[in-house]
């Protein structure tokens, strides 16, 4: 069975983080293992509180997995601190991980911020470069380029400045702009949108989560970085179509709709 590792802060709520990550690996079929890097206390309406893990307790988990047990692609979520960023890019130099996706969450949905100002850099430097693909929203995107994101011409000029940072390819994600849901993939040649249109819901808590960790299973499964967009915007836009009314704010994505379809057990 092939194995995908997700790097990434736990959400309790169930919606986004290590738990949105691994639903979605086992919905692909891949055997999903996490290396926790943050406790948060959040729901649908907001985050409460986030502890840290030790940077030292990051790494031993990296390397409980790496030094046991073969890693076939990695995704990289919420990582708050600068000391914690360094570790993880060391380890993943040293165990030479293959098919790194970096998801560079700044701010949770709900406004909270997910990333220490000061760790900016540390992300920008450390981790990019790591990455087969980054894959941005646009309120990321501006804050790593520096410019102002309208339209999805915006989205394609930022995302041949990230390339510049060292990703292999990236996906600057449309899910706040107000037409489609557009998604502007770079590969360092050309430029391939992904796109669907935009389901009218509230229930978007954890989006990006899934669609990373969604990229993430189809690299482990062997599928090249168009492909692995291309179904986990599939996967993602089911996820959100049917996605569920969980909570008083923003409910989260239905992982296991198309499952629960084929297998005839819905109502
Ligand atoms: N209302 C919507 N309808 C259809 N697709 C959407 C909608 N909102 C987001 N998407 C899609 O969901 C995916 C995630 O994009 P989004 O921009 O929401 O990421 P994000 O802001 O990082 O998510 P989050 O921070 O909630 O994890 C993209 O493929 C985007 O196009
Ligand atoms: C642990 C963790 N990781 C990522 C997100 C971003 O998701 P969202 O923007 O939907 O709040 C989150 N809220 N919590």
């Amino acid at each position: 069975m092939k194995t995908a590792l997700t790097i990434a802060g736990s959400d309790c709520s169930g919606g986004a983080g290590i738990q949105a990550d691994l639903k979605t690996f086992s919905a692909h079929g891949v055997f999903g293992m996490s290396v926790i890097t943050a406790i948060t206390a959040q729901n649908t309406q907001g985050v409460s509180a986030v502890e840290n893990l030790s940077a030292e307790m990051v790494s031993k988990q990296i390397e409980a997995i790496f030094t046991d047990i073969e890693v076939d692609a990695v995704k990289i979520g919420m990582v708050s601190e600068t000391k914690i960023i360094k570790t993880i890019a060391e380890n993943l130099k040293k165990y030479q991980a293959q098919n790194v996706v970096v998801d560079p969450v700044m701010i949770s949905k709900s406004g909270f911020d997910l990333l220490q100002p000061e760790a900016k850099e540390a992300l920008i430097s450390h981790l990019l470069p790591l990455a087969e693909v980054v894959t941005p929203n646009i309120p990321e995107a501006e804050v790593i380029v520096g410019m102002k994101i309208d339209t999805v011409e915006d989205m394609e000029k930022a995302a041949l400045l990230i390339h510049k940072m060292g990703p292999k390819k990236v996906l600057v994600k449309g899910g706040h702009l107000t037409e489609d849901a557009i998604d502007v993939l770079y590969d360092g040649k050309k430029i391939t949108h992904y796109t669907s249109e935009r389901i009218n819901t509230k229930n978007t808590h954890g989006t990006g989560c899934t669609l990373s960790s969604a990229i993430t299973a189809n690299l482990a499964k062997g599928a090249n970085v168009e492909e692995g967009v291309r179904e986990a915007k599939e996967y993602i836009t089911t996820a959100i179509r049917h996605s569920l009314a969980l909570g008083k704010g923003y409910g989260p994505t239905n992982h296991f709709y198309s499952l629960y379809q084929k297998a005839g057990m819905l109502d």
